[in-house]
């Protein structure tokens, strides 16, 4: 089986003036969780658009689990899942039924109530989507997204809504996914999500990749150097230093005991990512 879920070289996609995609190039191999990070409008949406087959695209060229999605047919879109931005519309169907009328659309589905199951709505199997709330109401868009057992599930912003509780419970359904070999590609304004989930993660600016990593390494964020802070002298202490602990040994030397107010900063995801956003803003374009 080809390894690669994903291949996309110099992807172009313009709105009249504005170039919404100005020249991808990604590749995502099987098994990735592949995270988009990006402010609004920075062409994530077109690009993932593009890979689910629902956009055309004005250049570039694109292989989505081996074929080009501007072409190809049914069997590759059963092959697919993807969770919309915003909920699907639904019919007056309690969840039940209507996951296992969706599961009437693919070759091999799963079992529809442990899909029902799996995203947690055991207790509301019975009840009609308007009646759920908007987590609910998203969990039900994740299990109709997974109901194909699909090889590749798309997700856009699949958590809004989610309380701290569920979203940890959706991570673990998506690590369990993952694990058993569905490649995810996961768009998602939440940081923390992109950091719990992603073994890489891509942020999109200006419709251009401007950075590409795991999310340790991202923007240089493994190599970037630790601040140590306390309190000594009646003031606030700051070092930079690209050795922390010795650092730390150095001060906790002077005290008898306990250093006032330390604390070890090393750049959390959201620094470096609104750095590399900052970084879009200010370049003068070509
Ligand atoms: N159908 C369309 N017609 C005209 N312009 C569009 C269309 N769709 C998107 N755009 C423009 O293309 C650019 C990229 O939009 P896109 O929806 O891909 O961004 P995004 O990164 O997904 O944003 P968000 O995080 O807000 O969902 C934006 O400037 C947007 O206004």
């Amino acid at each position: 089986m080809d390894e690669t879920a994903i291949e996309v070289t110099d992807l172009r996609k313009s709105y009249g003036s504005t170039h919404a995609v100005a020249g991808v190039d990604l590749r995502v191999p099987r098994g990735e969780i592949f995270s988009f990070l990006g402010p609004n409008g920075a062409g994530k949406s077109t690009t993932v658009e593009i890979l689910e087959g629902f956009r055309h695209r004005d250049s570039g060229t694109v292989r989505v689990l081996g074929e080009d999605p501007g072409r190809a047919g049914r069997r590759w879109r059963a092959r697919i899942g993807v969770v919309w931005q915003k909920e699907t519309m639904t019919p007056r169907v309690p969840v039940r039924d209507l996951v296992r009328h969706f599961a009437g659309y693919y070759p091999s589905p799963a079992d529809p109530d442990e899909v029902v199951e799996r995203v947690g709505l055991a207790e509301k199997a019975g009840a009609l989507p308007d009646v759920l709330s908007g987590g609910q109401r998203r969990r039900l868009d994740v299990a109709l997204g997974m109901i194909g057992r699909p090889e590749l599930l798309f997700l856009d912003e699949p958590t809004t809504g989610f309380d701290p509780e569920a979203r940890r419970d959706f991570w673990e359904l998506i690590r369990d996914l993952a694990g058993g070999g569905t490649t995810i590609v996961l768009t998602t304004h939440y940081l923390e999500e992109a950091e719990a989930l992603a073994d890489r993660v891509c942020v999109v600016a200006g419709g251009r990749v401007r950075a590409l990593d795991t999310p340790a390494d991202l923007g240089g964020r493994a190599a970037a150097r630790a601040t140590v802070r306390w309190f000594e002298d009646g003031r606030r202490q700051e070092i930079a230093t690209d050795t922390p602990t010795r650092t730390v040994g150095e001060v906790a030397s002077r005290f008898d005991g306990e250093v006032p107010e330390l604390t070890v900063h090393r750049p959390t995801l959201e620094e470096i990512y609104l750095g590399l956003i900052e970084d879009d803003r200010t370049e003068v374009p070509a």
